[in-house]
């Protein structure tokens, strides 16, 4: 459904953050990129539905590779693909329903999307959504006024008003306390489990890739040093993700 082969980036030309990443995202699948911190984690993401350039590589959606795309048909692949973010990237002072209705943007014209016109169709599929993910009663809230959770909650809402095949998340929970980081993972589970989307987050912790992946992508220095099951997220293959300058000359890393 999404494979990555051979993707590289540099930002300034010089130092490689990506070099040769290749993985494979299944359906219905939930799979974590762990890694340290300026691993590539955040430029592989980006790199997928095109928010940066990437320099060389393929990026196969539905067989088709994204970096090939023109603008038109860039903004139509996206409609596909959603996106959540650490800090939500939601518009304050508006409310839940209406960050929730931006959603469907991507498939407005232009002037409908300037006005933010909808149709009772659209807005009907918004509280649908907001209702899923247990918000229906702050859909008219504005969203300043709601919690991080709650906040999170809206931004998967948001991601799903595109009808996505698959959810790419950066960090969801980053910013989240225990109790809300739970209520998000198990949306994201159960939208992979019952819904049959791919999502693809990128993670810090650990324990919760344990709890809620199926697959693991180990990234490190901009190259893949893990890629399995979660079943075989040793506590050894774990301190190879993370050692440092792993893939640096004459550093042995992993146990593939
Ligand atoms: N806009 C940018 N300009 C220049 N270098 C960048 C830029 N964004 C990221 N980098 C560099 O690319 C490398 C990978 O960064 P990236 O943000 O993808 O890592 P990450 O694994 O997501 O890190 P973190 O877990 O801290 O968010 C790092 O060395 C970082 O400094």
């Amino acid at each position: 459904m999404l494979t990555v082969k051979h993707l590289a980036k540099s930002y300034d030309g010089e130092k490689k953050s990506l070099t040769d990443v290749s993985f494979s995202v299944q359906p219905g699948e939930v799979t974590v990129i762990i890694g340290p911190s300026g691993a590539g984690k955040t430029t592989i993401l980006r790199s997928i539905n095109q928010l940066i350039r990437d320099d060389d590589g393929e990026i196969l959606f539905d067989n088709t590779d994204i970096r090939q795309l023109n603008r038109a048909q860039l903004r139509q692949a996206r409609c596909r693909i959603g996106m959540i973010f650490q800090n939500y990237n939601l518009i304050e002072p508006l409310t839940a329903i209406e960050n929730v209705l931006h959603g469907c943007l991507g498939t407005k014209s232009n002037l409908a999307g300037i006005f933010s016109i909808y149709r009772n169709r659209e807005k009907e599929e918004a509280l649908k959504l907001l209702e899923k993910v247990g918000l229906a009663e702050f859909a008219y809230q504005q969203c300043r006024n709601l919690s991080g959770g709650q906040k999170q909650r809206v931004g998967i809402a948001r991601a799903l008003m595109q009808q996505p095949k698959i959810i790419l998340c950066d960090e969801p929970i980053a910013s989240l306390d225990p109790k809300s980081t739970i209520t998000v993972m198990d949306i994201l589970r159960d939208l992979a489990t019952n819904d049959g989307i791919s999502v693809l987050i990128n993670l810090h912790q650990v324990d919760i890739a344990r709890s809620y992946a199926d697959h693991v992508i180990g990234i490190n220095n901009g190259q893949v040093v893990f890629d399995d099951r979660i079943q075989a997220l040793s506590d050894t293959a774990i301190a190879s993700i993370y050692q440092k300058d792993a893939n640096s000359e004459g550093s042995v890393v992993h146990e593939f």
